[in-house]
């Protein structure tokens, strides 16, 4: 999803409790980050990582004594507006979100990152998955920020020299072209020296389940709210 692109059409009960439950939803994400970090960097040995994986372990059970079954779907935040807080890019409850942060620009969406050693493919590089990640999501915010939100048809990318890790890195999605429900988009990453390290062009559909609650495309979600079994897209209210 979009991470707060859309207005819920769920009203919060108690928004001043439910900020300060995401204040620690998001501090927990933040601490699991660095512990994935710090898993993949450590040249600790035995009997320390023994110790810490059963410590691991222990916190572990202590998170599932209350948790639910399934993936997150999307939920109503504090601020009155849809969240896919599980998102892997840019999820407020995920510790492998980089997190992606979007600003809007003209014709489209910008956004600064850095990933770490825990996204390393080849030597000191960003993995190519998760380079067609980044583009994915932004090209995506960039269709769904003008009123479009549509799932990915395609992604072409192109992988022009390596996304180096730990560099200050900016991507950037613009709108090429809208027709109807679908929304054709493109994009690059760039790094510090102003190279182009990869490039994409997309093409986002609204799915039919989705487009009978859109009505049109506004850029709001209006009473959206999936079928079951149609997708695992669910809305909480
Ligand atoms: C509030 C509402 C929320 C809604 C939802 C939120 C999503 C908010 C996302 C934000 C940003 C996310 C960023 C990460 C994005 C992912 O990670 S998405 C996950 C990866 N993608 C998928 O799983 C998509 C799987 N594929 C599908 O679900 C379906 O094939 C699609 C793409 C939705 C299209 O199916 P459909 O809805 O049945 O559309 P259909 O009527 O068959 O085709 C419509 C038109 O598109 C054309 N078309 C279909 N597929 C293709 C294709 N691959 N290539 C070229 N043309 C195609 C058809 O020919 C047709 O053309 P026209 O005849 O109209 O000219």
């Amino acid at each position: 999803m979009t991470d707060g692109t859309f207005v819920s059409p769920y009203p919060v009960e108690d928004p001043q409790s439910l900020a300060e439950l995401e204040r620690a939803q998001g501090d927990l994400a933040r601490a699991v980050g660095r512990l994935v970090d710090a898993t993949v960097r450590t040249r600790q040995e035995r009997p320390v990582l023994d110790e810490v994986t059963a410590r691991v372990d222990t916190l572990v059970e202590r998170l599932l004594e209350q948790a639910q079954e399934g993936p997150l779907g999307i939920e109503t935040s504090s601020d009155g507006r849809l969240r896919d807080h599980a998102n892997p890019m840019l999820g407020m409850r995920n510790p492998i979100a980089p997190p992606l942060v979007m600003t809007d620009d003209e014709g489209g969406v910008t956004c600064t990152f850095s990933l770490g050693a825990a996204y390393e493919g080849p030597p000191g590089c960003v993995h190519g998955g998760f380079v067609a990640a980044v583009l994915d999501q932004v090209l995506g915010t960039a269709a769904a920020r003008r009123g479009v939100p549509g799932l990915t048809a395609y992604l072409n990318t192109t992988y022009r020299r390596p996304t180096l890790l730990g560099t200050d890195l900016v991507c950037r999605g613009r709108i090429d072209r809208v027709d109807g429900w679908k929304i054709f988009a493109s994009g690059e990453i760039v790094d510090p020296q102003g190279e182009v390290t990869a490039e994409a062009e997309a093409l986002f559909i609204v799915p039919r389940w989705a487009r009978e609650h859109l009505g049109t495309p506004t850029g709001d979600a209006g009473d959206f709210a999936p079928p079951a079994g149609e997708t695992g897209v669910s809305p909480t209210p």
